[in-house]
């Protein structure tokens, strides 16, 4: 019997293992990490991470195949294929701070791995990492192996979180990257065999290393890509009287361009977009290629030209001040389905507002209060760090904010609602009611384009949508850009 372990039992880590754990029943998968309160989570049944669907596939095998352990060690000690899965944040401090991935918790996965490993094993690399990272993982196996063979293989993960579930039993390619020799290809087969349990053939791709490590920061890139053409053709709509939806709609229906993944926002965020064009530009540039880091440095300033000129708005709107008015955040999460916070924009829309003195209400259906604290007090790229090397900053800005339990209370008595995840349930709200309990003039800020903007100006609000002709409230008001 073929046993898996995966180290690291976080976002992937966790629902990539249950699913290959309910498809494939023979194998035995035990997910593994060295923070006690996780596991204890995965063995709970409040699992530590919200993914519609995940429960029940957890249910099903958890005991039976699907094993959650802090005992690191042993798991991999007894595996013939072990995933890594551990986090690989931006470096905060040091050469290449701001932008290179920090190797760190990889290394040290890798250094265990060589340590306690007394068979032949094949090492997954899960996590997204920079392209030749197979090649330092190698070193420090075989540095140590006491002549145990190590095949390393590139098993990127695509997922999105919020359909998870749905994307890891119906992916649009499983990649695999393996060394070109005969060892090699026999490691890159054995994985093959694994997702063959339920993954079609023609959809598992196999490459060498260096294209499939390559390929998932190149994917992420092409995908933040979009967002930011399209969120850069929005501030374009506003200014001509264009919709952004209809000039996305006419644009995707070429279909050498497609229709997803052209949603103006407020923003891109999540734990992995930034991270991970940030180290492509750092790859770029160690290769001597400013030009292409250049390019894609654009995608990231566009990101963050998109989050401040929406706080502006909100600002100019309100009589160029927010100082002592309140107002509601709905949504904090970084989309829809999830209650990860990681990169949200909406931290730096807060922060923002903060800055000018707004007093927040947040709404999260999703997003504990504590979580939302720590985010607005963190520094930037430190929430992926442990929390002795988190640079935490003045406690005084957070009295502004206020966490609550629902949309009615946070919009009581405020001047103005910022919608900033398209969670369903703003679509249904009674805004009338809102309406009423409001400071007058109302203003709705719908970063997600969620709100139907028609409805809400004959209830009397005065909405601002994302890429959308401005009211004439809004055109009067100073210019944003
Ligand atoms: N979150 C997502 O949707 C996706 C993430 N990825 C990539 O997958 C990787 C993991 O991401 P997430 O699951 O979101 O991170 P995460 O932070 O949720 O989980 C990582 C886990 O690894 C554990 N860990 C760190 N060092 C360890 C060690 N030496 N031994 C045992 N456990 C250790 C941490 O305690 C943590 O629980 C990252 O490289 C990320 O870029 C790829 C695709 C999707
Ligand atoms: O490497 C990763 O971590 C993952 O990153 C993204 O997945 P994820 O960040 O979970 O979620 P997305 O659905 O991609 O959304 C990312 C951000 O872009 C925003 N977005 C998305 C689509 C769109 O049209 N407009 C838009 O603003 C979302 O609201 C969200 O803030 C990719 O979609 C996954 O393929 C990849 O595996």
């Amino acid at each position: 019997m073929v046993k898996i372990c995966c180290i690291g039992a976080g976002y992937v880590g966790g629902p990539t293992m249950a699913v290959m754990a309910l498809k494939c029943p023979e194998i035995e998968v035990a997910v593994v990490d060295i923070s006690e309160p996780r596991i204890n989570a995965w063995n709970s049944d409040k699992l530590p991470i919200y993914e519609p669907g995940l429960d029940d596939v957890v249910k099903q095998c958890r005991g039976r195949n699907l094993f959650f352990s802090t005992d690191v060690e042993r798991h991999v000690f007894e595996s013939d294929i072990v995933f890594v899965s551990v986090n690989t944040p931006t470096k905060t401090q040091g050469l290449g701070a701001g932008k290179a991935a920090d190797l760190t918790y990889w290394e040290s996965a890798a250094r265990m791995i060589a340590d306690v490993s007394k068979s032949s094993k094949i090492v997954v690399e899960k996590s997204t990492v920079p392209v030749r990272t197979a090649e330092a993982i190698e070193k420090i196996l075989m540095h140590n192996s006491k002549g145990i063979e190590f095949q390393i293989l590139s098993n990127p993960e695509f997922l999105a979180e919020g359909t998870a579930i749905k994307d890891l039993y119906n992916p649009d390619r499983v990649l695999i990257g393996g060394r070109d020799n005969p060892a090699g290809q026999k490691a890159v087969k054995a994985l093959t065999d694994v997702y063959a349990h339920w993954v079609p053939l023609e959809r598992i791709i196999c490459t060498n290393l260096w294209s499939a490590e390559l390929s998932k920061l190149a994917a992420n890139a092409f995908l933040a890509q979009r967002i930011s053409s399209v969120n850069a053709m929005s501030a374009l709509c506003e200014a001509t009287g264009a919709d952004v939806t209809q000039v996305a709609h006419a644009v995707g229906t070429d279909t050498r361009i497609g229709p997803k993944f052209l949603n103006a926002s407020v923003g891109f965020g999540g734990s992995c977009f930034q991270k991970d064009i940030l180290n492509l530009i750092y790859i770029c540039e160690c290769n001597g290629l400013p030009e292409a880091a250049n390019y894609w440095k654009q995608v990231i300033k566009v990101n963050d030209y998109q989050k401040t000129r929406f706080a502006n708005r909100v600002v100019s709107s309100m009589f160029n001040t927010v100082s002592g008015k309140k107002i509601a955040i709905l949504g904090f999460a970084f989309k829809k389905d999830t209650g990860d916070t990681r990169e949200t924009p909406a931290i730096d829309v807060c922060n923002r507002l903060v800055a000018d003195m707004a007093k927040l209400s947040i709404y999260d259906p999703q997003v504990l209060e504590e979580q939302i604290r720590k985010d607005l007090s963190m520094a930037r790229f430190d929430w992926d760090h442990p929390a002795h090397l988190q640079k935490i900053k003045a406690e005084g800005m957070l009295e502004q904010v206020c966490v609550v339990s629902d949309a009615y209370e946070a919009t009581k008595d405020a001047h103005g609602i910022c919608v900033l995840t398209e969670w369903d349930e703003f679509k249904t709200l009674d805004f009338k009611r809102i309406f009423e309990n409001m400071c007058k003039p109302a203003f709705v800020f719908d970063g997600r384009n969620v709100v139907d903007a028609v409805k809400l100006r004959e209830i009397g609000f005065i909405v601002y949508s994302i890429g959308k002709p401005l009211d004439s409230w809004l055109k009067d008001m100073p210019s944003v850009a």
